[in-house]
């Protein structure tokens, strides 16, 4: 039997689900296996069919191993669409609490669900299928161990799904973007050794004596999330039928430990990954080199030596020593400088090619993706700054700075990635519509713009109204008049979520349009060559 192996495994993972769902202690947690049961045992009949997760065609042993890299562009489209969905969501409980349903859809539910389903699923998503595709592209080899990169893939997308559905039902350990409960981390921690693995493995099976710079950022990024993640997941279950447990740690060691993980999370997730796309992507669409390769090493080695000790500016005036208050907040300075190496080498990168700008909107989503990335970390040291972040923590500017990170860099970057390897990956000549990605484009970046500029305002007024006081030295304003006083501006938020929202629709149409096999026909893109414009069947010059 095809899969035979593979289906005695699930059948017995099923199995056991089964049993933690009638023997365990608390009610979430019978629920929770519930739900594991149903998975497991889905994917198991599934393969019992014989359904095929590899292309049709005879696989050539030596050729790239493409299959999960396009289930993976199209999980990233899709969670991409749930989490900003859930984004919108959480806005619009913020601007109308009575949005706010109990039990299951409350905002204390949702929010990690919005959090951990843009980062992890569709920012993650989109780093495991990208950093698949470049390996094996820089290294001229495919990808190591069999069918490891589809338990990478099958284990990633069940593990979204325990950490999405226990948030529903209530389960949390409560750690910022570490929510999900111990099971479910140790699942995770199978899955990613399965990943750093793969990544590794193929590395090593390189037919190119260079490891390129962009797999120098894809493996520190395996690497450190691997390290933070057992970190700051030590703990103790208090029953190994139960879905609560206690961390290892306790008091301002926890705290440290969660802001070390948080804080490099964002260092490592959120920018060393996504820079790997960067320095594959950009050049391969602008189709220039690099424009310093140098600068690209000492970018990676200054990025990694100091992000890790930068997470102390989360806990500014707490009860962390100041001495270690101090050190975060001088080693976030210091960040500066190498994430505007890293931007001036992204930006440069077009020099001599700016005039695509005018013609490809792929090109341009990644430069506004590097242009973000060089506004958020200009912006993120400044907010480091002890007396910056009196002001601008606990408010909405923290939230604003994460959008434009996230909206922005993380977003933008991968947006414009998915769009370049998609027609490559399904053999399509092109896109099926250029137009629609520029539509895209502005959505986009309009979205952001409403987002964040709605933050800074609302946050520096928080800020503001929470510490003004009156002549005799009584605060000026309740906490409640605060709330009150950001309405409109929660309603301004969720306009530009809304309209991030639309282009990331456009985006999924545009893509299912293209691995269909369609070309929209349609008017060449202002500003373009006419003369290298097919003037009927709008088919593009396409690189
Ligand atoms: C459709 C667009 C989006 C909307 C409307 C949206 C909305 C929100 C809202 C309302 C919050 C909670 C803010 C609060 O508690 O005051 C939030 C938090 C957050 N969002 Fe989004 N979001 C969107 C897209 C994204 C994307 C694409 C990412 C990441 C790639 C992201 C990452 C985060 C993170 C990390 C937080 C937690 C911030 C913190 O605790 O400081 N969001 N978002
Ligand atoms: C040099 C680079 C950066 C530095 C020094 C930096 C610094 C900071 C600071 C000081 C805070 C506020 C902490 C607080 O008051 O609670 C913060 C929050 C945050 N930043 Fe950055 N930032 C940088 C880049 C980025 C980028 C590129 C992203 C996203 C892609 C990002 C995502 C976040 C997130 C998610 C939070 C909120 C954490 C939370 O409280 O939940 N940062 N950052
Ligand atoms: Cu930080």
């Amino acid at each position: 039997m095809k899969f035979g192996t593979e289906i005695v495994l699930l059948s017995l993972f099923a199995f056991a689900a089964l049993g933690a769902a009638g023997f365990g202690v608390d009610e979430p947690f019978r629920q929770h296996m519930w739900v594991l049961f149903f998975a497991v045992a889905g994917f198991t009949a599934i393969l019992l069919r014989n359904t095929e997760f590899k292309p049709a065609v005879p696989i050539d042993p030596s050729a790239y191993m493409d299959g999960p890299i396009r289930y993976g562009a199209i999980a990233t489209m899709f969670w991409g669409v749930v989490g900003m969905l859930v984004g919108v969501a959480i806005a619009l409980q913020l601007a109308y609490p009575d949005l706010n349903i109990e039990p299951w859809f409350n905002l204390g539910r949702l929010r990690p669900l919005h959090t951990s389903g843009v980062v992890f699923a569709f920012g993650g998503n989109a780093l495991i299928c990208t950093s698949m595709y470049v390996v094996q592209r820089t290294s001229r080899a495919r990808l190591f161990g069999g069918n490891l990169a589809w338990f990478v893939f099958w284990g990633y997308q069940l593990f979204i799904v325990m950490a999405a559905t226990g948030y529903l039902l209530g389960i949390t350990e409560s750690r910022e973007y570490a929510e999900p409960e111990w099971y479910v981390d140790m699942w995770l921690t199978i899955v990613w050794v399965a990943y750093l693995a793969l990544f590794l493995g193929t590395i090593l099976k390189r037919k190119e004596p260079h490891i390129y710079v962009a797999n120098w950022f894809y493996l520190s990024f395996i690497v450190t999330i691997a390290m933070l993640h057992v970190v700051n997941n030590l703990s103790m279950p208090v029953s190994l039928l139960g879905s609560k447990s206690y961390s290892a740690f306790s008091g301002v060691q926890d705290a440290l430990t969660q802001w070390w993980y948080g804080h490099n999370a964002v260092g490592f997730f959120l920018t060393a990954g996504f820079l790997g796309m960067m320095y594959y992507f950009v050049p391969k669409q602008v189709n220039r080199p690099v424009y310093s390769y140098r600068l690209s090493i000492i970018h990676f080695w200054a990025l990694i030596f100091l992000y890790i000790w930068a997470g102390p500016h989360h806990l500014h005036y707490t009860a962390l020593p100041d001495w270690a208050q101090t050190l975060g907040m001088a080693f976030s300075i210091m960040l500066w400088m190498p994430s505007w190496g890293g931007m001036i080498n992204g930006l440069m990168t077009l020099s001599g090619a700016w005039d695509k700008l005018r013609t490809d909107p792929i090109i341009r989503m990644m430069v506004m993706a590097v242009a973000f990335y060089g506004m958020s970390t200009f912006e993120g040291p400044m907010m480091s700054i002890k007396a910056v972040n009196s002001l601008s923590h606990y408010t909405d500017w923290t939230i604003g700075h994460v959008h434009s990170g996230a909206l922005g860099w993380v977003g933008m970057i991968s947006f414009g990635a998915i769009y370049y390897m998609v027609p490559k990956l399904w053999n399509r000549e092109r896109l099926y519509s250029l137009r629609l990605v520029t539509w895209h484009f502005w959505l986009a970046t309009l979205g952001i713009v409403v987002y964040a500029a709605a933050m800074w305002v609302s946050g520096i007024m928080q800020g503001l109204m929470w510490r003004e006081y009156d002549e005799q030295g009584f605060l000026v304003y309740s906490f409640a008049e605060t709330v009150a006083a950001m309405h409109p501006y929660y309603i301004m938020r969720a306009f530009g979520g809304a309209m991030y929202l639309s282009g990331a629709l456009i985006m999924a149409w545009n893509v299912t349009m293209t691995i269909l096999g369609y070309q929209r026909e349609e008017e060449p893109m202002p500003g373009s060559v006419p003369a290298l414009q097919p003037a009927r069947s709008g088919a593009r010059e396409w690189a």
